[in-house]
């Protein structure tokens, strides 16, 4: 499985070279953000991870946005701080996401992690973590953008999908791809039944994508550190 890297500049740009297995352990636990919309798999696939001593994070908040969903009951099986922000109660997406940047600051998250988080969110919300939200999508983007993915595939007769996690932008699930996962679609193939198949797929690709797009920023800075250091005048 194959991690393209992406640059650290305004300008997003996916370099060629595949990131190194070993990347500089950070030291500090990176600290993530969590929302989500429905039933919370990738989430507890996250929260065991880092239970496992496989991801080098912390799950500081999850933010949800309907009332009683799955995601809640696992947030408080993990201990996580969870808020219900119902986007029913806000007249505008700008004000809901006005409130759901304010709590992440509150909660000093550094990483945004859209798992299965079921709006579009406001460029006034990117703008806020630059280059530092992550969505998972269950198809192998550009194919099948928006809801509904999975029935798009088998209404479209594919034989292959998968899943994608990808840089969030304000287009809709076409920011740049960090990592992505085959499934192949079966002849008896319901949504529920390829759905699972494609989660199971998902609960991998979230954890390495987070591992390696919050280590790039330091790899990236400790390469431009050896740039400088090894530029410096000999003495
Ligand atoms: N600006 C962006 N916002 C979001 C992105 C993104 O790439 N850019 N990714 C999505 C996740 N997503 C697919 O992966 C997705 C989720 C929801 C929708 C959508 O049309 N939502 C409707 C409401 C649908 C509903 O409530 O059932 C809406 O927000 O009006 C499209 C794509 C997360 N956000
Ligand atoms: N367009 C966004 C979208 O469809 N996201 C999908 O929602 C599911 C959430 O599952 P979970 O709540 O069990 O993590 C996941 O399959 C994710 O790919």
């Amino acid at each position: 499985m194959t991690v393209t890297p992406i640059s650290d500049d305004s300008t997003l740009s996916l370099v060629s070279p595949t990131i190194p297995a070993k990347l500089p352990q950070q030291d500090a636990p990176v600290k993530l953000g969590i929302l989500a919309s429905g039933s919370g798999s990738n989430f507890e696939a996250i929260a065991q991870a880092i239970a496992d001593g496989h991801l080098n994070a912390k799950i500081q908040v999850l933010i949800y946005n309907n009332p009683g969903i799955k995601a809640a009951a696992r947030a408080e099986r993990w201990n996580v701080p969870a808020f219900l922000l119902n986007h029913r109660d806000f007249k505008r997406r700008q004000d809901l996401d006005a409130q759901i940047v304010q709590t992440l600051r509150e909660y000093d998250v550094e990483w945004v992690i859209l798992a299965g988080w079921m709006r579009i969110i406001t460029p006034g919300f990117i703008d806020a973590f630059p280059n530092r939200i992550i969505n998972i999508h269950p198809s192998l983007l550009p194919s099948f953008k928006g809801i509904g993915a999975v029935e798009q595939a088998l209404a479209a007769g594919v034989k292959i999908t998968g899943c994608t996690v990808h840089l969030v932008v304000p287009e809709v699930d076409s920011g740049p791809i960090l990592i992505q996962a085959a499934v192949p679609v079966l002849p008896d193939d319901t949504p529920e039944t390829l759905h699972a198949r494609i989660q199971v797929q998902e609960h991998k690709i979230m954890v390495e994508a987070i591992r390696y797009a919050t280590a790039l920023p330091n790899a990236l800075a400790a390469r431009q550190h050896q740039v400088e250091v090894s530029s410096e005048p000999h003495r």
